[in-house]
């Protein structure tokens, strides 16, 4: 069912109300394709898992999103994708607008090298989202929180950002994407730089976000996918090989070369 009531609870996973869709995604870096057509829906208040062997263009994907491509010369894309039914690329879109809908956390915590209150304001203040100082404390305060991080920052934060431990920074860099509140946040490999505890964290924290919004993620780790993704996605040299629920992709893929790669054959 493709309906487009919004503001469904965590369980529309299962009603499968479609936030963004890809269709016929092509990404070429110069004369290269990178992507062969991509086709998927991302449902609202699910965890989307982009997993297959390097290079297959799983980041590639992920930055189509929310037109990260853009700021690479080389790189450009064919075929549609649609935000709430409506074609990101039309030339007529703000980018900079497309960005707060649709955020993004990257593989290494990159707080800016301000403080943890101003690390929060920066995209508020960038969108005129507040002007008052309890607005912007407020925003500060509810951020924090939903990243799991306000308790342990909550007597520091003018101090700086980059003096947190790496799993407190890369909740300090979620927290900076959810203070714009987007629709769709986009994950690439977002614990690779963290310890196994931090991970933990950064997981259930995931988990968490969902109810609030439309999440996918990258990642190289199969178990990270089961564990905190609804449906995976699985690449394989510029393809989209096959995605579905998470737990069938797993234990009963359709096609071989998932099967290889979910059973360590290669990648
Ligand atoms: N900026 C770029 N310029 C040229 N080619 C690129 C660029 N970025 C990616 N590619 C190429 O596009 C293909 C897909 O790369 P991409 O990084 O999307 O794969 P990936 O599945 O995310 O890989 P990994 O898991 O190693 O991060 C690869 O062949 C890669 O070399």
């Amino acid at each position: 069912m493709d309906s487009m009531t919004l503001n469904k609870p965590a369980q529309a996973a299962v009603a499968q109300t479609v936030k963004m869709s890809a269709r016929d995604v092509k990404v070429f870096y110069g004369a290269k394709r990178a992507l062969h057509g991509v086709n998927v829906d991302l449902y609202q208040n699910e965890v989307l898992a982009m997993i297959g062997p390097s290079g297959c263009g799983k980041s590639t994907f992920l930055r189509t999103l929310n037109r990260m491509n853009d700021t690479i010369d080389i790189c450009r894309v064919e075929g549609k994708i649609l935000l709430d039914g409506e074609d990101i690329y039309d030339p007529k879109l703000d980018v900079v607008q497309l960005r707060a809908r649709v955020g993004m956390v990257f593989q290494k915590p990159n707080p800016f090298p301000k403080s943890i209150y101003e690390n929060v304001i920066y995209g508020p203040k960038l969108h005129g989202l507040a002007t008052r100082k309890d607005e912007f404390d407020a925003i500060v305060e509810t951020s924090l929180k939903r990243a799991g991080l306000w308790n342990e920052v909550k007597d520091r934060l003018h101090e700086p950002g980059t003096g947190l431990s790496g799993g407190q920074q890369q909740r300090l860099c979620i927290a900076r994407a959810v203070a714009v509140s987007p629709e769709v946040i986009l994950m690439d490999e977002p614990c690779s730089a963290l310890d196994p505890i931090a991970t933990a964290h950064i997981e259930e924290l995931i988990d968490e976000l969902r109810e609030s919004f439309t999440i996918a993620i990258v990642t190289h780790n199969m178990q990270q996918a089961a564990r905190v993704s609804q449906r995976t996605a699985f690449f394989h040299l510029g393809d989209l090989v096959e995605v579905g629920d998470t737990e069938e992709i797993f234990t009963n893929p359709r096609d071989e070369r998932t099967q290889g790669y979910i059973t360590g054959r290669y990648g």
